[in-house]
């Protein structure tokens, strides 16, 4: 169906003409990008052992050279922009929030530091003792709490429902309310709004009154694919930081989040690191 909203994406404006021209772009660059591994694999050059080798592997033989099975060129570039985008820009604001909390918490910092130090002392943080930082964890779940990356979830009723006691026709748009959710006082405690990674010493079925209300990874079937790697990637990020650097807010900082598809700092994070 048509809406206001959406027809206005298809008038000549400024801005959609950038957008196009940057969609037109990115296409061009992941075309070639995707030519040249299917080009590889085909001469028996690359090895399958990154996503998008995973990808055209798997494509070339459920197809088998026949058209309309496996996935297209066009579901391959969707698949490319998704991982990126989902990837990239949600463990980028999960590090940044971090970073922002800690400076303001140096308590916490100092915490950290010591568990990081503790582990792996000043040598490069290995898969293994990743798992085994417990403080961190807290700390990155607290974060997700209070900042998750993505704000909100949709979904949609495919049949007639009931949920919590309403019923629902099918075909009913229903918006699932993250962030609003993980600061809740009815469900956190009167201390919500505070950041206090203790609540989740516990592990997360037991910081707050309902052992779902935590889902910055979203949940069911379509929960968050890329939930461990994300924590791991950014698990490894944060100790290699904190071995080498201590951090705080500079004076510029304001305190602004906002929402532009992630959650972000408005006015950016400012953040003054000293090497230590
Ligand atoms: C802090 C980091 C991340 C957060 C907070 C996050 C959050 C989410 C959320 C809320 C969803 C929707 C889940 C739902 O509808 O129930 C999602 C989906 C998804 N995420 Fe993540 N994500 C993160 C990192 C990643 C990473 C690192 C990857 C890939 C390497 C990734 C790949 C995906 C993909 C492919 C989907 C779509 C899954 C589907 O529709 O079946 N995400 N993510």
């Amino acid at each position: 169906m048509l809406t206001c909203q959406n027809i206005f994406r298809f008038f000549p404006t400024k801005n959609n003409r950038r957008m196009r021209a940057i969609d037109r772009e990115i296409r061009m660059i992941l075309r070639g990008i995707i030519g040249k591994k299917e080009r590889a694999i085909k001469n028996g050059e690359a090895s399958s052992d990154d996503l998008l080798g995973l990808l055209l592997e798997s494509n070339m033989q459920q197809s088998n050279g026949k058209a309309n099975l496996g996935l297209s060129i066009e579901d391959i570039i969707q698949e490319c922009k998704l991982f990126y985008f989902a990837g990239m820009e949600t463990t980028s604001v999960l590090l940044t929030w971090t970073l922002i909390v800690l400076s303001m918490h140096p308590e916490w910092q100092e915490q950290a530091r010591e568990e990081v130090l503790h582990h792996f002392g000043r040598t490069t943080p290995d898969f293994e003792n990743l798992g085994r930082l417990k403080i961190v964890t807290m700390i990155f779940y607290e974060v997700l709490r209070l900042y998750p990356p993505i704000t909100f979830l949709t979904r949609r009723t495919y049949k007639a429902m009931e949920l919590g006691g309403i019923k629902y026709p099918a075909g009913v748009n229903l918006m699932l309310p993250i962030l609003f959710i993980h600061h809740d006082p009815d469900i956190w405690g009167k201390d919500a709004s505070e950041f206090n990674p203790q609540r989740f010493a516990d592990g997360i079925s037991n910081a707050a009154k309902h052992p779902a209300a935590f889902f910055p990874f979203g949940g069911g079937p379509r929960i968050c694919i890329g939930q461990n790697f994300a924590l791991l990637e950014a698990k490894m990020a944060l100790s290699i930081i904190l071995q080498r650097f201590s951090f705080e807010l500079s004076p510029s900082y304001i305190h602004a989040p906002y929402t532009v598809i992630t959650l972000q700092p408005q006015h950016g994070a400012q953040i003054r690191l000293k090497k230590i």
